[in-house]
C-alpha cells in the first residue's frame, strides 16, 4: 500500500530507484567527512543580517558527496555534487547548509520531484504527467544539456544553496537571498584520471598537506522581480552580490573515521539573522531528510548488536 505521507513516498523512490546502501542515506550517498572554519570578511554583509556566522568565525563539520543513492558512484566521470555544513557559531547558534552543484531545480514543488523520480524510475504514467503538470522540467533539461560536463575535483566545484532564503538584520529588515559556494582558488586536475573510487578524496587530501581548501561564500541579493519560492526558476541578469564569508576546509576525513556521518544537513536549521523562504520544496527537505536519516540510523543500531 502507497503511503500517504509525501516525504516517505518520495524516500521510497530513492530506494526504489538506487537501492538500499543499509545505514547510509537515501540521497547523496556516497560521501566523506571533512571538518574547517567559516571566517566573516565582509562587514557589509551586517547590513543584512544580525546573524552570528557574520560576527566572528565558526566551527564547521562538513561533507561532500555525489548526488544520488548509489553509494559507488565513480569519481571518474562527470556528476552532480553535494555540499552539506554544520555550522557552529561562536555565540553558540547552529546553521546546516546543504547544497549541491545543479544551477536550480528541475521542477518547483514536492509532487513534482516524486513524479520526476517516479518516471526515472520507468512509470510510464509518471512520465507523461511530469511534462504535463511540470512544463518547468523542459527549462531544466533544456540547462542541463547546455552545460559543460567534465571530470571535476570538489576543491573547483561550486555549490548553490538553489532554495531562497531571507536575511534578517538588527531592525528586523528582511531581505530575500540565495548564495553560492565558490572556490577562491583553482586545484590541477591530475594529469592521468584513473578509474579510481576514491580519485575526489585522495586528490583533497594530498591539496590540504600545502595549507587550507578556500571556498567563497557569495551572497546574491534578490532583485525586486526574481522568483523567491520557485527553486526551478534561475536569477537572471545583473544582481548585487557580497563575499561575505570564506570556507576554510583543513581536513578530511572517511565517513568511517570523520564526524559527519550523523548528522542530517536539515537546511531549516538557521542562525538567527537567516529565516527560510516559502519555497515548497525547502519546506518539504526537512521531513524527506528526518525520513532518510531516520532509517539510516535504524539500520546503524541494529546492525550494532
Ligand atoms: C524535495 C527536494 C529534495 C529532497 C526530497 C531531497 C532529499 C534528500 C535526502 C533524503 C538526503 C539524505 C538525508 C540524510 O539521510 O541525511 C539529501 C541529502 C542532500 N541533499 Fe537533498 N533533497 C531535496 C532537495 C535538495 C536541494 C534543492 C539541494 C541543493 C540545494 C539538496 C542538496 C542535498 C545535499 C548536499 C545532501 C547531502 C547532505 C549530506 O552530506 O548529508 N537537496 N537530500
Amino acid at each position: 500500500a502507497e503511503n500517504s505521507n509525501l516525504s516517505v513516498q518520495i524516500i521510497d523512490t530513492f530506494e526504489k530507484n538506487f537501492g538500499i546502501t543499509e545505514g547510509k542515506r537515501r540521497n547523496h550517498t556516497k560521501g566523506f567527512c571533512f571538518e574547517g572554519t567559516l571566517k566573516p570578511v565582509n562587514p557589509e554583509i551586517k547590513l543584512y543580517s544580525d546573524s552570528p556566522l557574520f560576527k566572528a568565525t565558526s566551527t564547521v563539520i562538513g561533507r561532500l558527496s555525489h548526488k544520488g543513492g548509489n553509494n559507488t558512484a565513480p569519481d571518474n566521470k562527470p556528476g552532480e555534487h553535494g555540499m552539506g555544513l554544520l555550522i557552529r557559531a561562536k555565540n553558540g547558534e547552529e546553521q546546516r547548509m546543504a547544497m549541491n552543484t545543479l544551477d536550480f531545480f528541475p521542477v518547483a514543488t514536492p509532487e513534482g520531484f516524486l513524479l520526476l523520480n517516479k518516471a526515472k524510475g520507468g512509470d510510464a504514467q509518471a512520465k507523461q504527467m511530469l511534462t504535463a503538470k511540470h512544463p518547468e522540467i523542459l527549462n531544466f533539461k533544456a540547462h542541463l544539456a547546455k552545460k559543460i560536463k567534465n571530470v571535476e575535483l570538489y576543491e573547483n566545484m561550486h555549490f548553490n544553496s538553489i532554495n531562497s532564503f531571507y536575511l534578517v538584520n538588527s531592525q528586523g529588515k528582511r531581505t530575500p537571498i540565495r548564495w553560492s559556494f565558490e572556490p577562491a582558488s583553482k586545484a590541477k586536475l591530475p594529469q592521468q584520471i584513473k578509474a579510481s573510487d576514491n580519485l575526489l578524496f585522495d586528490n583533497i587530501k594530498a591539496n590540504l598537506q600545502t595549507g587550507p581548501v578556500t571556498w567563497n561564500m557569495v551572497i546574491t541579493i534578490a532583485n525586486p522581480d526574481d522568483p523567491i519560492n520557485d527553486a526551478s526558476a534561475l536569477w537572471q541578469g545583473e544582481h548585487k552580490t557580497i563575499i561575505a564569508a570564506q570556507l576554510n576546509v583543513l581536513k578530511v576525513n572517511s565517513e568511517a573515521n570523520g564526524k559527519c556521518d550523523d548528522i542530517n544537513f536539515d537546511p531549516l536549521i538557521l542562525t538567527s539573522g537567516f529565516e527560510p523562504s516559502d519555497d515548497p520544496i525547502l519546506k518539504a527537505r526537512s521531513p524527506s531528510y528526518a525520513v532518510s536519516f531516520g532509517r539510516r540510523l535504524s539500520e546503524k543500531a541494529s546492525t550494532k548488536k
